[in-house]
């Protein structure tokens, strides 16, 4: 029995996201929460003609949603409007996030949870302090999904440079937002770094870390992105299905996580750095994650990328740490 809780599946995300879900075989049951309208779009999902059984969880109903998950999938929050940055909704979601975490504490201490909702910077650590404070905490099985970042990365490198297949992944490391976004593309194959000016790489760098915004400013205060960040949900919670139920091996996402994950891998980086947070490339295995890579040898380029990420990180990490950790 795999039991999937989308939290926050009516919304903007929530509901494409429930749709890709819902073409699994690998999912048994699919419960959607939410406090508005899951009852709604649970019905209509659950006439879909493949495996899984669809439940719709309503407002008072966040326990019965949770009840022996297998993975919680977290969209649950408000998202920017034009002018706001990701920590603009630190103040409304911080708190969604801590509650939601909560249920799963009372509800399925054991199970994986994702964590879209933002700041993803902020979001992940507050999952992690409170699985902390009610010591239950398992750093292979908490995921910030900053897999649209590796989406976008690889869309735009492709609209560069048409030799590239937009399939190609690339590694970003760092955080979700902004500077933060650390996109690896010295990494690329056919010598696609050295074909660019100055100019060019800057342009396409920061076209990356800034492709929410090019969203948020299109949809003109109706949202951020929904569809494209489905698309990336759904490929990074079947991606880690595959390995943890379907055995799969090999299969590498880039995930922010807490980096005690893989203390020995990431000791070094630790010391250096002083962040206890980062997305980097992470192997899945039937814990969740089986190793986080080591960071690549980087460029010059992108070392000042690193550079500038490592202060904000700090900041957004330890605000999400004492937003649990200073609470009564
Ligand atoms: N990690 C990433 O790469 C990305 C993250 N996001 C973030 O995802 C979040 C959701 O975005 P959208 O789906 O566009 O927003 P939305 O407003 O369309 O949907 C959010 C849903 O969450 C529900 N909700 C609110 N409080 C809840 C609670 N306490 N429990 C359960 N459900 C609750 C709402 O009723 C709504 O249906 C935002 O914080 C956004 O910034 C958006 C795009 C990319
Ligand atoms: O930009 C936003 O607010 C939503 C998001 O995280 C993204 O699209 O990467």
């Amino acid at each position: 029995m795999v039991k999937v809780v989308i939290c926050g599946a009516a919304g903007g995300i929530g509901q494409p996201l429930s749709l890709l879900l819902k073409q699994s075989d690998l999912i048994s049951h699919l419960a959607l929460y939410d406090v508005v309208n899951a009852a709604g779009v649970a019905a209509d999902l659950s006439h879909i003609n493949t495996k899984s059984k669809v439940t719709g969880h309503g407002k008072e109903s966040m326990d019965e949603a949770l009840k022996n998950a297998h993975t919680v999938v977290i969209p649950a929050g408000v998202p920017r409007k034009p002018g706001m940055t990701r920590d603009d909704l630190f103040k409304i979601n911080a708190g969604i996030v801590r509650d939601l975490a909560e249920g799963v504490v009372r509800n399925c201490p054991n199970a994986f949870v994702l964590v879209i909702s933002n700041p993803v910077n902020s979001t992940v650590p507050i999952v992690c302090e409170v699985f902390k404070k009610h010591g239950i905490f398992n750093p292979k099985r908490v995921f910030g999904i900053s897999t649209l970042d590796v989406v976008r990365s690889s869309r735009f490198v492709s609209e560069v440079n048409p030799k590239i297949d937009p399939a190609t992944r690339v590694t970003v490391v760092g955080g979700h937002s902004g500077v933060t976004i650390v996109p690896l593309l010295s990494k690329l194959p056919h010598g696609f770094v050295d074909s660019l000016s100055k100019e060019q790489l800057d342009a396409l760098t920061h076209r990356i870390q800034y492709g929410g915004d090019e969203v948020v400013k299109a949809k003109d205060g109706a949202g951020s992105a929904t569809l494209s960040m489905a698309y990336a949900g759904a490929r990074f919670t079947l991606a880690l299905l595959d390995a943890v139920i379907g055995g799969k091996q090999g299969l590498i996402e880039s995930t922010y996580v807490n980096l005690d994950a893989d203390p020995q891998a990431t000791a070094s980086f630790k010391e250096k750095t002083g962040l206890e947070y980062f997305a980097q490339d992470v192997e899945f295995g039937p814990e969740g994650v089986s190793r986080i890579l080591p960071l690549p040898t980087v460029s010059a380029y992108e070392q000042t990328l690193l550079d500038n990420a490592f202060p904000e990180l700090k900041a957004n990490i330890s605000k999400g740490v004492s937003f649990i950790t200073e609470s009564a």
